[in-house]
């Protein structure tokens, strides 16, 4: 900085109170100084003076400890990420942590024992996120995965079965004559069956079965260490449990029936994209035989 850019140290302080992140000056290990920024269940004058062994958790420690490293070695600002929870850090719980925090934080050293460590709280990036990738991988109406969050489980359980036992199965459940349900009962009642069909084969899976809307009247379920038989079982018992459903709509009781491709696995040189081929093909064995009924692998 040139002499006539001299930066006031006076206003040090007051650059400090206006940053929203947390900053601590830290020499030999001691907190020297604390700006707590947002973070206002932080009370400074608790933690002046006190170790940061004593306040983080030995996992935080050890990031931190490489945070340093690298600032030292670089000479340079180093970034790193850290979760805060009230759990591990029973110190700052006393002090008033009483969420999981998300910091993203950056370290400048000052000199060989000091150095800056400021922490941005990044919870609400952290929550947009989720919500981002939640609505990337769900279908807004029924909740159900959709079919992108389908393909990666597929290749690999596919890949994971074929360095072992080599058993997977998916179900494609396909309502026969949707449309005709919207245009009776309207809609809102088409809506509403779907989210009943949803909600009854999600209770009848087992858990480590991954079940998606695959398409507008298109249900898959996909079955890890489920061999061919089991899989045209589980679609027999899909597509009864679905013709036992009479759902009320302001036009009268909506009831309807499914066809089910199945397929299976079949050696070490199939694929996902062969599998997903195969069962397209046998629900439309399924369909063009009448409806209500499933179709495997012959
Ligand atoms: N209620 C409702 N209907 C939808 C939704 N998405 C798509 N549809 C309707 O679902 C129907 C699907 O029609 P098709 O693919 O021809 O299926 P189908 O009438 O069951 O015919 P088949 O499959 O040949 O028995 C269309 O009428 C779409 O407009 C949705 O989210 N809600």
């Amino acid at each position: 900085m040139s002499d006539g850019q001299a930066f006031p140290e006076s206003c040090f302080a007051s650059v400090l109170a206006v940053t929203a992140d947390c900053v601590f000056i830290i020499k030999d290990q001691c907190i020297q100084y604390v700006s707590v920024g947002d973070e206002v269940w932080l009370q400074p004058d608790s933690i002046r003076g006190v170790s940061i062994e004593n306040l983080l958790s030995e996992t935080i420690l050890t990031t931190l400890r490489e945070q340093v490293s690298s600032a030292q070695a670089s000479g340079d600002v180093s970034k790193a990420r850290y979760i805060f929870r009230p759990e591990h850090l029973p110190e700052l719980k006393n002090l008033g942590l009483s969420e999981t925090i998300w910091f993203e934080t950056r370290l400048n050293c000052v000199d060989a024992s000091t150095y800056v460590w400021s922490l941005r709280n990044i919870n609400e990036r952290k929550k947009l996120e989720r919500k981002i990738s939640h609505q990337a991988q769900r279908d807004s109406l029924t909740g159900a995965y959709n079919r992108r969050a389908l393909i990666p489980v597929m290749e690999q359980n596919i890949a994971q079965a074929q360095r072992y036992d080599g058993i997977c199965s998916m179900l494609l459940i396909d309502i026969d004559d949707f449309s005709r349900v919207n245009d009776d009962f309207g809609w809102d009642a088409g809506d509403q069956l779907l989210r009943q069909i949803v909600t009854s084969l999600y209770q009848m899976k087992r858990t480590a079965d991954f079940l998606v809307r695959f398409g507008d009247d298109q249900i898959g379920l996909f079955l890890p260490e489920t061999n061919h038989e089991q899989a045209v079982l589980a679609g027999e018992r899909a597509r009864r449990l679905v013709s036992e459903l009479d759902i009320p709509s302001a036009s009268g009781n909506v009831s309807c029936t499914v066809s089910v491709g199945v397929s299976s696995l079949s050696g070490p040189e199939d694929t996902a994209a062969e599998m997903m081929k195969r069962i397209i093909e046998n629900l439309a064995i399924a369909r063009h035989c009448g409806g209500n009924r499933v179709e495997g692998d012959s």
